[in-house]
């Protein structure tokens, strides 16, 4: 079945920049001109910055990119519904499926293909483990998610790789048995106990939330400064955006746009598009209903999971299943490395059809928990067959 097309596709393409070569935002897409003010005639006039013209923008594919950043809101779609909608998207979500199996039915064929081997768990957090709500800061994750999370890392090293901070997610989280990653993997706290590469420059011995000693991996720091300036400028100057919400994640900023009104979000845009123009060492990536600028280097969630895999002495060997679960454009890093390696597995979490370097997908965090018990009782049955032996 073919499932691209260029009309009514049930697949949601990503029009974003998912590669390097295309980061940033050209001047040509940005909504005002970037003329200051002039003078003419007997009048001085000032040339106020107009608005571009909305199609301008739409043609360059920068509006589309932030309209299908994450699919719309549940209550959205209830005011809009009707059954042949709703039918409709369900075709297409099943059609998708061919492509993505649901890792709760593909269940006994991951668990086949991991008999022997060691599997290694890395969550992303916001869609994953907890709903996406308007309110960042609301990103609450429920109790039996955390159980569920508390459970998988008795049986199989389980680490967080997240876009928040390190501190944040784990405020979030609280689980004291896992490792985080924070600002996309540029902030990583992993086990001391194995050696890693020479090239791992910036790993340092430092000590954890509950004051273990770990290795803190932190490629980008000398861009905490800049990162911290760059926050300050942005929330200054979305400040008179009605619902524009800036975090500082200490690595990385991000600039949500999620509460904005969408005749508001060329101003964003302009926003990051201003900063991006003065630090050329920044760059942009987008999220869901979130752009977030990132220090220009060769670091991601993928460089993240292979960091981790061998602090965890897990690298170099056939015998291990690394199973990635996420649900947003960075975490497509993540999901190809584990696939052009063909070394395991990226779970996509999603309940509408989109493009994906992932095996296998997962419709929302409430599936998550069930795949994440699904893999605690097969273990824990297994380890009770070999004591019966
Ligand atoms: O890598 P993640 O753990 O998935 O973090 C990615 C971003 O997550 C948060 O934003 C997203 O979730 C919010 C709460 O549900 C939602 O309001 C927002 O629209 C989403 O983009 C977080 O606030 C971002 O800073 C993270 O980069």
């Amino acid at each position: 079945m073919e499932f691209k097309s260029n009309h009514a596709s049930p697949v949601l393409t990503d029009p974003s920049p998912l590669n390097k070569s295309r980061r940033g935002i050209h001047s040509s897409l940005m909504p005002f001109s970037q003329a200051g003010p002039s003078f003419s005639g007997k009048y001085v006039t000032v040339t106020r910055k107009k608005p571009a013209k909305l199609d301008d923008v739409r043609s360059n594919g920068w509006l589309d990119a932030m309209k299908s950043s994450s699919p719309p809101h549940k209550k959205l779609n209830k005011s809009f519904n009707s059954e042949v909608t709703s039918d409709d998207s369900e075709f297409g979500y099943c059609c998708w499926l061919l492509k993505y199996p649901s890792a709760l039915n593909s269940f006994e064929q991951i668990i086949s293909y991991a008999k022997n081997k060691k599997i290694a768990i890395f969550l992303d957090y916001d869609g994953t483990l907890s709903p996406i709500v308007d309110d960042p800061d609301r990103a609450i994750m429920s109790d039996c998610m955390r159980s569920a999370v508390k459970d998988v890392a008795k049986y199989f090293p389980t680490a967080i790789i997240s876009g928040r901070s390190r501190d944040k997610v784990y405020e979030l989280v609280g689980l004291t048995e896992l490792y985080y990653a924070g600002s996309h993997g540029m902030d990583i706290m992993g086990p001391v106990n194995h050696s890693v590469s020479a090239d791992h420059l910036n790993r340092i011995k430092s000590t954890d939330h509950l004051g273990e000693e770990g290795n803190l991996f932190q490629p980008a720091r000398e861009f905490i400064t800049m990162i911290d300036k760059v926050f300050k400028t942005l929330l200054e100057n979305t400040k008179s955006i009605k619902g524009a919400k800036v975090e500082n994640h200490k690595f990385c900023a991000s600039v949500h746009y999620r509460n904005v009104e969408e005749k508001n979000w060329p101003t964003i845009a302009q926003c990051v598009h201003d900063i991006l123009k003065d630090y050329p060492q920044l760059h942009l990536t987008h999220g869901r209903k979130v752009l977030e600028i990132r220090p220009e280097i060769d670091w991601d969630k993928g460089k993240a999971v292979d960091f981790l895999i061998e602090s965890l002495g897990l690298s170099n060997s056939d015998g291990v299943l690394p199973i990635f679960i996420g649900d947003d454009r960075t975490d497509e890093d993540a999901f190809k490395v584990l696939r052009e390696g063909n070394r395991g597995y990226g779970i996509l979490v999603s309940s509408v059809p989109k493009e994906s370097n992932a095996f296998y997908s997962l419709r929302e965090p409430s599936e998550v928990k069930e795949f994440l018990s699904y893999l605690v009782r097969w273990k824990k049955l297994e380890e009770e067959e070999a004591e019966d032996e």
